[in-house]
């Protein structure tokens, strides 16, 4: 039988990223989503194209060699695929884990195969495989807990792609940037070997490769989706146009990277060439990328560990400047009732009824003790003045 791979989340991550890569590695990609038309989709059709955009042009690839299950109507057909699966990976976002953590969980417990199954979250989160792995472990038995090592392995990763929202009737093809890197954990596979997939890179230690991916690419991009819609921008491409928006992205990577290098001892021109790279991948023109989705889930972006809070919090920590990451804060606490995004809403009710201290625990989980606190509730009270004088964040 050949390798199979059980991939949850068939969204643009997911079909764009993930599934081209472990079908590049010859890996039969089954898809489990919730969404009746991407599941319908994936099953009546053979091939998917993914293209990537860039300024030499266009290139296509063709994924073939998949199916799809629906986890809300199949549930039992999705335990069976797992039971006898070589990788089950997942790209639905970091508040979505719980919800597929069940079925995996079962899926394992049934597993008789010798190899145990490789699980890899593909999360923009900090130990995203961790978090599944909790749950997972929630689900099972506490004496099956003393033999999970010999049915499921778990290693954390970075993924870093930028896959815009897909222009309406792309049907499940995908247009994708050209640049990726997928960084996973090789430890935890011992002596059974990680799994075999060209496109990843896998190293020793990961939170050097996630946080200069999430403190640079994450922070930038989110940084610039803020401001640019706070300014009337549309897309990312058109707010790194304007010199202001691009200068202020400049001054808060200064900081990430004063952070990284400092924690991760990278050299300083690395960084520096890194944070080039980022820049002229989030300006790419040829990206359709809309402010919205870069800002989606400010909540989540909000939080402890994140994009933001999280370098600010460690700088903080080390007497080190942080004030332009509290500028990307008070951007991002503007970002709020935006259409189709719940978390903006739930962010106006939690600033409209809490006091800033309160508030600023509840958005971002900081400690009241903690060096950074004070400066974000200043942030938070400014926003909620703002909202109380006109009746809404100054947009
Ligand atoms: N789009 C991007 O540029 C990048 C996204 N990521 C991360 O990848 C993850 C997915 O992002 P996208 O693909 O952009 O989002 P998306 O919204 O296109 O895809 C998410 C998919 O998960 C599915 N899903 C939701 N609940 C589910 C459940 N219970 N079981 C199975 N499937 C379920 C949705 O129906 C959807 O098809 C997020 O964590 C994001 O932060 C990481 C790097 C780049
Ligand atoms: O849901 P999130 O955290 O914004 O994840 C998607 C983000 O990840 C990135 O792809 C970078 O890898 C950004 O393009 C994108 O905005």
């Amino acid at each position: 039988m050949g390798k199979k791979a059980i991939h949850f989340g068939g969204g643009n991550i997911g079909r764009g990223f993930v599934a081209e890569f472990l079908h590049t590695a010859g890996y039969e990609v089954v898809f489990i989503d919730v969404m009746d038309n991407i599941i319908n989709e994936l099953q009546n059709t053979k091939s998917y194209q993914v293209t990537e955009v860039s300024e030499g042009g266009e290139t296509t690839k063709t994924i073939t060699n998949y199916r799809a299950i629906n986890s809300k109507t199949h549930e039992q057909d999705v335990i069976q695929e797992i039971s006898t699966a070589d990788i089950v990976t997942c790209a639905v976002g970091p508040n979505i884990l719980k919800f597929i953590a069940p079925v995996i969980a079962k899926g394992i417990d049934i597993r008789s195969t010798p190899k145990p199954l490789a699980v890899i979250a593909c999360e923009n989160a900090i130990g995203a495989t961790d978090t599944l792995r909790g749950h997972i472990e929630s689900h099972t038995d506490s004496e099956r807990l003393k033999t999970m090592g010999e049915r499921a392995q778990y290693a954390n990763s970075a993924i870093d792609r930028i896959v815009p929202a897909q222009p309406p009737n792309s049907g499940l093809n995908v247009r994708i940037e050209k640049f990726y890197e997928w960084v996973v954990e090789k430890s935890p596979f011992g002596s059974v070997g990680h799994p075999d997939v060209p496109a990843i890179h896998w190293v020793d230690h990961l939170e050097p490769y996630i946080e200069r991916k999430l403190f640079t690419v994450n922070t930038s991009h989110a940084t610039a989706a803020y401001y640019g819609r706070y300014a009337g921008k549309k897309t990312i491409a058109e707010a790194m146009h304007d010199s202001y928006i691009r200068g202020v992205v400049r001054d808060v990577l200064k900081e990430t990277s004063s952070l990284i290098i400092d924690k991760h001892e990278i050299e300083a021109q690395e960084q520096q060439d890194y944070v080039e790279t980022i820049i002229a991948r989030i300006s790419n023109p040829y990206l359709e990328d809309s402010v919205e989705r870069v800002g989606r889930a400010p909540l989540r972006k909000l939080g402890r560990k994140e994009r933001f809070i999280g370098p600010a919090a460690q700088l903080a920590e080390r007497g080190m400047k942080y004030d332009c990451l509290l500028g990307s804060v008070e951007m991002a606490l503007r970002f709020q009732n935006v259409k189709d995004d719940e978390e903006s809403a739930e962010l106006a009710k939690i600033l409209k009824e809490n006091s800033p201290a309160d508030a600023t625990v509840q958005l971002t989980g900081l400690e009241r003790t903690h060096p950074l606190f004070s400066s974000v509730v200043k942030v938070v009270d400014q926003v909620q003045s703002e909202a109380k004088e006109t009746g809404q964040p100054r947009i």
